[in-house]
C-alpha cells in the first residue's frame, strides 16, 4: 500500500510556541483516520499540512507521495477534497447548491461560465443525491442550513475526484438527526472500497462513521496514540487525550464515551 500521508518530526512554531510538536504519522491508502483532541489541541493545524495549505516549521511532510517543499502545490491541491467551515465561508452565498458543488470541478469557488460540461453536471447531481440533497439544487448555497451545508460541502470536495478527502468537523452544529444522518452516509462513503482516503477531525467519538479504521489523539500539540480503533480507542487513552475520567464501549459499529460520575 502506498503512503497517502507522511510526517516525519513535524512541528509547527507559530509566535515561539508549538501548534503541533514533533508528529509523526503515516497515513496508507484506503485508511480512514480519525483525528480526535480536545479544543486547540492541533487538530485543524494538522490537517492544514494535511492540505498543503500549511508548511511546517520543522520535519518532513508528503502528501499523495509528493514531498512539500519539492512539489507545485498547485498540482497538488486539486488532488486534495476539503470540508471545512473556514472554506463554507469562501463559498459566494448567492450561488445555487448545483453551482456551488460544480465549480470545484474547475478548482474555483465561484462560477465564472453559465454553461457546464453535461458529464460535470451529472456527477455534481450524483453526489448531491448521495447526500440526500437532490432536492437542494437551486437553492441559494447561503439559504442552507447548517446541516444542509455541510452535505453539500462534502459533495462538492467528492467533485474533484480527490485522492484524499479531509474533513473538519462535519458534524459540527448538527441536531441529532442531522448528525445520525450524516455518520450514516459518510459511514457508506467510508466502506466503498472506490472512495478516496479520508481523514476527519472530530471532537466526538459518536461522530465516528462506521467504517473509519484508525484513530490518532492529539494533545497539546502532541501525539498521544496512533493506530487501530480497535486497539488504540480504549478509556485510558481516551480519558489522556481530554484530561478527564472516561469509559469509552463500542456498541456495533458504533462508539460511545461518557465521564465517570463525580465520587
Ligand atoms: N496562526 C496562529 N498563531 C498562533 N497560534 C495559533 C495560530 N493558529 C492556531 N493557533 C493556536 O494553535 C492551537 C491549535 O489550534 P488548532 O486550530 O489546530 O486546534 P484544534 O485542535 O483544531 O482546536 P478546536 O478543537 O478548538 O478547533 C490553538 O491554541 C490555537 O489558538
Amino acid at each position: 500500500m502506498s503512503d497517502v500521508l507522511e510526517l516525519v518530526d513535524v512541528s509547527v512554531v507559530r509566535g515561539g510556541r508549538a501548534l503541533v510538536e514533533d508528529v509523526s504519522w503515516s497515513v496508507k491508502e484506503g485508511e480512514r483516520w480519525v483525528i480526535l483532541g480536545p479544543n486547540g489541541a492541533g487538530k485543524t493545524t494538522l490537517l492544514n499540512v494535511a492540505s498543503s495549505y500549511l508548511f511546517p516549521s520543522s520535519g518532513t511532510v508528503s502528501v499523495l507521495s509528493e514531498k512539500l517543499g519539492a512539489v507545485d502545490v498547485f498540482e497538488l491541491r486539486p488532488r486534495i477534497g476539503i470540508s471545512s467551515s473556514a472554506l463554507t465561508d469562501k463559498l459566494p452565498r448567492s450561488q445555487t447548491v448545483l453551482q456551488t458543488v460544480l465549480t470545484a470541478a474547475y478548482g474555483m469557488t465561484a462560477g465564472w461560465q453559465e454553461s457546464y460540461d453535461t458529464i460535470d453536471e451529472d456527477r455534481a447531481r450524483a453526489f448531491l443525491d448521495r447526500l440526500g440533497m437532490s432536492e437542494y439544487l437551486d437553492r441559494k448555497f447561503g439559504t442552507l442550513s447548517e446541516g444542509e451545508r455541510k452535505r453539500a460541502q462534502i459533495a462538492r470536495a467528492m467533485m474533484a475526484d480527490p485522492e484524499l478527502l479531509l474533513l473538519d468537523e462535519p458534524a459540527a452544529g448538527l441536531d441529532l438527526g442531522g448528525r445520525e444522518d450524516l455518520v450514516r452516509r459518510l459511514g457508506r462513503l467510508a466502506r466503498d472500497p472506490y472512495a478516496p482516503s479520508m481523514l476527519m477531525v472530530t471532537h466526538h467519538v459518536e461522530e465516528i462513521p462506521p467504517g473509519f479504521t484508525h484513530v490518532l489523539m492529539i494533545r497539546q500539540g502532541k501525539v498521544l496514540t496512533a493506530g487501530p480503533l480497535e486497539t488504540e480507542m480504549t478509556s485510558s487513552n481516551l480519558s489522556r487525550c481530554f484530561g478527564l475520567p472516561l469509559v469509552v464501549e463500542q456498541r456495533g459499529d458504533r462508539w460511545t464515551a461518557s465521564g465517570l460520575p463525580l465520587s
